[in-house]
């Protein structure tokens, strides 16, 4: 056991490598250009995921999302999107190398019906074999969304039993496929990463590591704490901070930050997602501090994810200077609005980045 990082003086700052997003949900149009900026000030590079509607499953149309998002960038932003295909039981072998040649850097597992904009999703993984030995072949990995969608299976279970009806299986059948296993939120979860192989890895987002299920119900209902999958109890949370700092290279921040206006939150059946990427880099560093690891951040937020992927490290800096600063309640979403977590409240860290 390390010693705890000293605690960084209210005034102090401390200084990153410039990060990147291993998962996020930029959403295309208005939306897009609304939410692009707040990841573009924080993060180098993001892995784009492909769930939009309809999703993207080829590279010609992850090659047009990705001209979509750089045109959208403010002028003077220096940001690159790392581009997703969407599994589906038809994504053709074929479709991996053309989208290796053209710059995708993995591919994505959506259960059919786990989570937003999911239903074109995997019915069955084994009728996607030929593509994921394509993809292992190629060194393309797969990042999964892991939760089964069996309705017998209790909500909060269904991370702990995709490890065991979906995960141990793949990795038994496709020892070298690089896989993610994307947004993990329970012990089994961690678990089962630390104790795997070199080719098995885990995003962890902001919201998972600073709170437990009982945000979702503390004082009302609250929708804007309300993602998939569903935050867990405090022993999980417990898990996930101590994998996150625990300098293992196989955990890397990726926030999921997932933007739904405000109206479709506030909402009978209110949508799935935490609009983080205003303040990712300020989350994190918070539940890192929280634990006497802000030493350990740079590792699994500039360094572990990229190393993953072969990608090389960044060469800019981010410094994160001990204030107090409110969050804006609210941003403008297209015509709507975007309620980030946490907002109109005071966060104790703010970033900085190199201008
Ligand atoms: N995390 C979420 O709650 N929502 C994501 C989808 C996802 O990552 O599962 C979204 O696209 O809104
Ligand atoms: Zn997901
Ligand atoms: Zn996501």
């Amino acid at each position: 056991m390390s010693l705890p990082a000293p605690p960084v003086a209210p005034g102090g700052s401390i200084t990153l490598a410039r990060p990147d997003d291993f998962h996020l949900h930029l959403r295309d149009g208005a939306a897009l250009a609304a939410v692009l900026p707040h990841s573009a000030r924080q993060f180098a590079r993001a892995v784009v995921m492909p769930n939009l509607r309809p999703p993207v499953t080829t590279a010609a149309q992850a090659q047009a999302y990705r001209e979509r998002i750089l045109a959208a960038l403010p002028a003077g932003a220096r940001f690159e999107p790392l581009m997703t295909l969407y599994l589906t039981d038809l994504l053709p072998p074929d479709e991996i190398r053309r989208a290796k040649e053209a710059g995708v850097v993995a591919v994505k597992l959506y259960p059919a019906g786990a989570t937003t904009n999911s239903d074109a999703g995997v019915t069955d993984l084994r009728k996607t074999y030929a593509t994921l030995e394509a993809m292992q072949r190629e060194g393309l990995p797969l990042l999964i969304h892991g939760e089964v969608t069996d309705p017998d299976i209790d909500l909060f279970d269904r991370e702990a039993v995709f490890i065991d009806r979906v995960m141990r299986p793949l990795r038994r059948d496709m020892p070298e496929l690089k896989v993610v296993f994307e947004h993990l939120t329970t012990r089994e979860g961690a678990q089962y990463v630390a104790g795997s192989d070199r080719f098995t890895a885990a995003t962890l987002t902001p919201q998972h590591l600073l709170f437990n299920r009982n945000a979702i119900f503390l004082g009302g209902l609250r929708p804007h704490y309300y993602c998939l999958p569903v935050l867990k109890s405090e022993e999980h949370r417990q898990a996930l901070v101590a994998a996150a700092t625990s300098g293992s290279d196989k955990f890397f921040l990726g926030t999921d930050s997932a933007p739904h206006a405000a109206h479709l939150k506030e909402h009978a059946g209110g949508h799935a997602g935490c609009y983080t990427a205003l303040t990712a880099l300020e989350l994190y560093a918070e539940a890192f501090d929280a634990v006497g690891a802000i030493d350990k951040l740079e590792g699994f937020a500039s360094f572990h994810g990229a190393d993953f992927y072969g990608l090389p490290r960044n060469e800019g800096r981010i410094t994160l200077r001990r204030e107090e600063w409110t969050v804006p309640e609210a941003v403008p979403f297209g015509d709507a609005q975007l309620k980030p977590l946490r907002g109109g409240e005071t966060l104790r860290w703010r970033a900085v980045p190199e201008s």
